[in-house]
Order: structure tokens, then sequence, then C-alpha cells
């Protein structure tokens, strides 16, 4: 086996919110980046893999377990090791060349030799003739290749990237990323390893030697995938096809099946124990909308039911980060079943598609009710109060505390959207009350 460049071992991260509050974010992460192999990181939204990623770049600390690089412990930042984020992260005010020799200059390199290699980096990734310009002349695609020269101009053996082609429309994204595994298979830059965080599985099948998937709250590897197909690969060739298959299937293993306290566990991958729901989980961000048209689409021709992921993605033109949460939420919601990679509407999905406003309304009412915490949970304390409604703020306290305030707006704002359209609940944007629907408020207020 090759030699290891940076390995992990029980690495955790916690975070402690504005309020004091403690939060995992990384548990007992084990994993070694080698000599010679292309590592692809995948996962859910807010799984930390940003956070792993800095921790490896020496940017922040972990806060437990062993983070080595060649074997002596990694304490800040090494000049062996460069990160290139989505962002981009260009100084607007210098140039292309002067961009790229920043990450020279905190070296005391002298300035010819700077000059020199900041120049050949620029060459390497195909923006010759571009030195003087400044980033907001340049497209997206050129400003990501300043921010990719800056980081290989330092020649690390490390290469980790932060979803770096995500920013970037789907072509110029591929055309990059073809050029970056053309260097790294021609051997011209001295990168000797790369880890690559993506949510677009055919990217990370197409480039990794080895896929890491990860789970949420906390962070942590949920399982492994080895690929040994050579490359380039072809996106259309059945290996790669069948690959893609079988990632979105590890993706989705295990989602969909309630998991209540008590309940069994849900089939997880890597024989990992899937935890019970609690009222602070965290929901997938899919808004009504396109729950609706995912499953109308699914239960139509050419479907009929049932659809690979895969497929379902290209007729519904979304990209994997938009689609895979959408997934989640009806197989959560029972109105779909996520099975080897492939979804198929369940039989009250079928009712629901089938069914006029009201029904489809009162299905979704029943079901969130019944399958997500959080919205049992604000529900109840409706009931509870006199008046039927409370402010937003003591739920997002308490989702904070486990979430981080900006993931618990976001799961506060999935639970409302999906309470409206279930008549569960109804929320005043400008108040930022909560309240139960008017008919049953005023039925409350009778009985009082
Ligand atoms: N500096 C910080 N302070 C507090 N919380 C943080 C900090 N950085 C990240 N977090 C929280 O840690 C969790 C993991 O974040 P991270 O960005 O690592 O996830 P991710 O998997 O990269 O997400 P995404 O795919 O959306 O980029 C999130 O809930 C985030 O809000």
């Amino acid at each position: 086996m090759a030699q290891a460049i940076i390995e992990l071992q029980g690495v955790g991260k916690t975070f402690r919110s504005a309020d004091g509050h403690v939060r995992p974010v990384l548990d007992a992460v084990d994993f070694s980046l080698r000599e010679g192999e292309i590592v692809a990181l995948l996962g859910p939204s807010g799984s930390g893999k940003s956070t792993l990623l800095r921790i490896m770049a020496g940017l922040i600390a972990a806060d437990r377990g062993r983070v080595q690089y060649r074997g002596q412990p990694l304490h800040g930042t090494a000049r062996a090791i460069s990160m290139v984020f989505q962002s981009f992260a260009l100084f607007p005010w210098l140039t292309v060349q002067q961009n790229v020799e920043l990450g020279l200059e905190a070296r005391g390199m002298g300035k010819t030799e700077r000059e020199a290699k900041a120049e050949a980096a620029i060459e390497l990734i195909g923006l010759s003739g571009y030195e003087g310009a400044l980033p907001r002349e340049l497209s997206g695609g050129m400003r990501q290749r300043v921010g990719i020269a800056r980081a290989l101009v330092t020649e690390p053996e490390v290469l980790l990237m932060d979803e770096a082609f995500s920013a970037l429309d789907v072509l110029t994204g591929e055309r990059l990323r073809e050029d970056i595994l053309e260097l790294w298979q021609g051997g011209t830059m001295p990168t000797k390893a790369m880890l690559v965080v993506s949510h677009n599985i055919e990217e990370a099948v197409l480039m990794a030697d080895r896929i890491l998937v990860f789970a949420s709250d906390p962070g942590r590897i949920r399982c492994q995938l080895a690929i040994q197909l050579p490359r380039p690969r072809h996106p259309d060739s059945a290996e790669v096809r069948a690959l893609i298959d079988e990632v979105y299937a590890l993706m989705t293993a295990g989602a969909g099946r309630p998991v209540r306290a008590g309940s069994e566990a849900a089939g997880a991958v890597s024989g990992e124990a899937a935890r019970p729901a609690s009222v602070t989980e965290r929901l997938p961000q899919a808004d009504v909308a396109r729950m609706d048209g995912l499953l109308e689409l699914l239960a139509a021709p050419p479907f009929r039911g049932r659809a690979d992921l895969p497929q379902l993605a290209a007729a519904s033109e979304l990209t994997d980060a938009q689609m895979l949460p959408v997934a989640h939420a009806l197989a959560q919601l029972g109105l779909a079943h996520l099975e080897s990679g492939d979804l198929q509407v369940s039989a009250l999905g079928q009712r629901y598609v089938d069914g006029g406003h009201a029904l489809r309304q009162e299905l979704f009412g029943q079901q969130v009710l019944d399958r997500v915490p959080l919205i049992a949970h604000i529900r109840h304390s409706l009931e509870q109060d006199a008046g039927g409604q409370l402010p937003d703020r003591p739920f997002l306290r308490l989702l904070s505390e486990q979430l981080g305030p900006v993931e618990a707006d976001a799961v506060l704002n999935t639970a409302i959207s999906w309470a409206r359209h279930g008549e569960v609940f109804e929320y005043d944007f400008h108040t930022r009350l909560l309240r139960l629907p008017t008919g049953e408020t005023e039925a409350k207020d009778e009985a009082v």
C-alpha cells in the first residue's frame, strides 16, 4: 500500500455557538490520504466535509485525535499542503500574477524567483497572456484557474479542493476538471495526492481512486468505495454508470425508514447503527413544489413508479445537490422508498399523486406529523398554548444548540414550509409567530 501523506486518527471537532453551546461537528474520523491517489469526499450539506479539509490544511486544529503529515504532527499550515476554495478567494485589487505570487511572498522568496514560479503556474493552468488582468476582467472559470495556479505555485504535495468546480457553469467546471486530471495523469504537477470535496456524484466517480461517503451529526465516515477504472473515464461508459448507481445507493442507504425512538435501526451501510430521530434532527432541504414535481415525474411514464436516481436527476434537470435532498424528503415522509439507488413511489405516494389538492394536503399533514418529530413537537406545543400561537425563537434556540444558527434557521424553515403545506400549523413571517391553522384557533377559542 502506498505511503500515507496525511494521516488522521480519531479526529474530532466541536464548535461553540454564540450562546455558548458546544456542538460536535466531527467524530472519530480515521483516514489516510496516500501517495498517488485522488480521494473524493461526498456527503450531506453540513456534515463537516469542509471542516475536515480545513483541519487537514492546518487552518484549524482538531480537538481530539491525531493529524500527521509525513509522520509528524501537523501544527498550523504546512507549505506542502494547498487548498482551493469554491469562492476563488482572490484579491480583487491584485492582478492575476500578483494573486498567484501571494503564496510565495509569505516565504520570503526573492522577486525574480517568485515571478518565474508564478508564470510557470499560470502557464500550467492555461492562463498565459492574462498575467496583468484583474479578477473582475476574467470569467468565473478563469478566476478559478487563478485560484488553482495560486495553490499550485508552492508546488504542494497535497491539493485539497473544496467544491472547487461547483460555482462554475457545468461545461466550464467539466473543462477545468478534465484539465486538472490531464495535468495529474501527465505528471506535470508536483502534487502527489488530492482530496476533492464534491456534491456531484459523477464528478467524484470520474476523478477519484477512492470515494468516502460522509454521514452527519456528527460528521463521520459512513463508508468507502474504491474505484479501479483507468483514467480518463468516460461519463457514458457502462462501468462509470454502474459506479454512479452504486454511489447513489450508498448515499441513500437507510434513508426513509422511519427511525423513531425505540424502533429498529434503519439499514445503514458499513454496520453503522442509525440513531433515533429527534426533535433537533437535520431535515433534508427540500421544498414542497420540488417534492411534488419529482413525485409526479416518477409516477408518470417512462418511469411509471420506479427510477434509477441518475436517470431521474437527468430527467428532472436537477443537480445531485438539489435532487438528493428531495429524494430523501420523499422517503422520510413515506411517499417514496429509496432502495439500491432507485426511487420508488410508495402506495401512499401514488395516492398522493392521484389525489386532488385537499387529499394531498391531508396526506402530507399526516405524514409530517407522524415522521418529523420537530413538526409534531411544534404542533403539540401550540395545542398546549391557550392562544394557539407561539414565537419561533424557543424552537430556533433548541435547534441552534444542536445544529448551530445557520442550520437551525434552514431546518426550521423547511419544517415550516412542510407544516404549512400539510395545514399542521401556520407561520407569520412578519411577526415570526407560529400558530394553529385559522379554523382550528377559532374552534379552540370557542372551546375556551
Ligand atoms: N467556525 C465555525 N463555528 C461554528 N460552527 C461552524 C464553523 N464552521 C462550520 N460550522 C458548522 O459545522 C457544521 C459543518 O460545516 P461544514 O462546512 O464543515 O460542512 P460541509 O459538509 O462542508 O457542508 P456543505 O456541504 O454545505 O459545504 C455546520 O453545521 C456548520 O454550521
